[in-house]
């Protein structure tokens, strides 16, 4: 082969990669929308049963190819971090948010609104649901810092109710690297009021040694992914 055919070999595969990633966020949305009409429809109760009816038709042929849990999904990029299933932050999620965190200097920032769907106390967030953004939160952040490593504590604080279908604004910020162990700090407040903090956390991540790296993901440890979490 050519240089030139190689070439436009590889290009023929970032399209087709592209496009999956694409299709994969494009479904992501159409089940984030189900979950949210599902969870706030007051429709007939027969609207109920045809549409369980249609959406398990819609199901079957996506079941039909499935990976295995060992298998990641052939759309990921484990290297770069691109997880397109990752319940908190997956364009392809049906559950995520989806949380979208970005990196400003020091400081990890997140923004997302919960729906309906997320609600614990009428009309606020569920608290597991403040506890795993601000999990994923802090991860990044730890992963951001140059020190990977999985959650062995997450202390919580509530301090005032979450409210749902309300811009949020997420910080965390490492605060202690001590060998393997990482400390960082982080909150929930909404976009509106970002000075006033609803749900405080502070996170404990420790790094993986190589054999532990290869113990828990040593399946998928070919494909490079040995000491990152999440
Ligand atoms: C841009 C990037 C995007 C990347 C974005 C990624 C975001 C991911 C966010 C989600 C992350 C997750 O949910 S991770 C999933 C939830 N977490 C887990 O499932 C982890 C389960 N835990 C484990 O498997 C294990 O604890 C390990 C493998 C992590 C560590 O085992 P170990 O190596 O035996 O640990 P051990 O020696 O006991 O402890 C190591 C050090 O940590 C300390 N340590 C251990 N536990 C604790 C604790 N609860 N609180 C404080 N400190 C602790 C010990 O004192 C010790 O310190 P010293 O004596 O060395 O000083």
């Amino acid at each position: 082969m050519t240089d030139s055919e190689n070439g436009r070999r590889l290009h023929a595969v970032d399209d087709a990669l592209l496009r999956r990633r694409e299709a994969i966020s494009d479904l992501g949305d159409a089940l984030r929308l189900l979950i949210e009409h599902a969870t706030a429809t007051e429709a007939p109760t027969e609207e109920l049963r045809r549409a369980a009816e249609r959406i398990r038709q819609a199901a079957a042929p996506l079941g039909e190819r499935a990976r295995g849990r060992h298998e990641p999904p052939s759309a990921d990029d484990m290297r770069a971090g691109v997880r397109l299933y990752n319940p908190v932050t997956g364009a392809g999620s049906a559950f995520a948010p989806p949380l979208e965190i970005h990196q400003e200097g020091e400081i990890t920032v997140g923004a997302c609104t919960l729906g309906l769907a997320f609600e614990g106390p009428p009309s606020y967030a569920h608290g597991g649901v403040s506890a795993m953004l601000l999990d994923q939160m802090l991860g990044y952040a730890a992963g951001a810092s140059g020190n990977p490593g999985m959650t062995v504590r997450l202390d919580t604080g509530y301090r005032r109710p979450v409210p749902l279908l309300t811009p949020l604004r997420l910080t965390a910020e490492v605060v202690d690297v001590d060998g393997r162990r990482v400390t960082v700090a982080g909150s929930i407040a909404t976009a509106a009021e970002p000075g006033e903090i609803l749900v405080a956390a502070t996170g404990v991540f420790v790094g993986l040694r190589a054999e532990q790296a290869r113990r828990l993901f040593g399946a998928i440890a070919g494909r490079g992914e040995e000491s990152r979490a999440g």
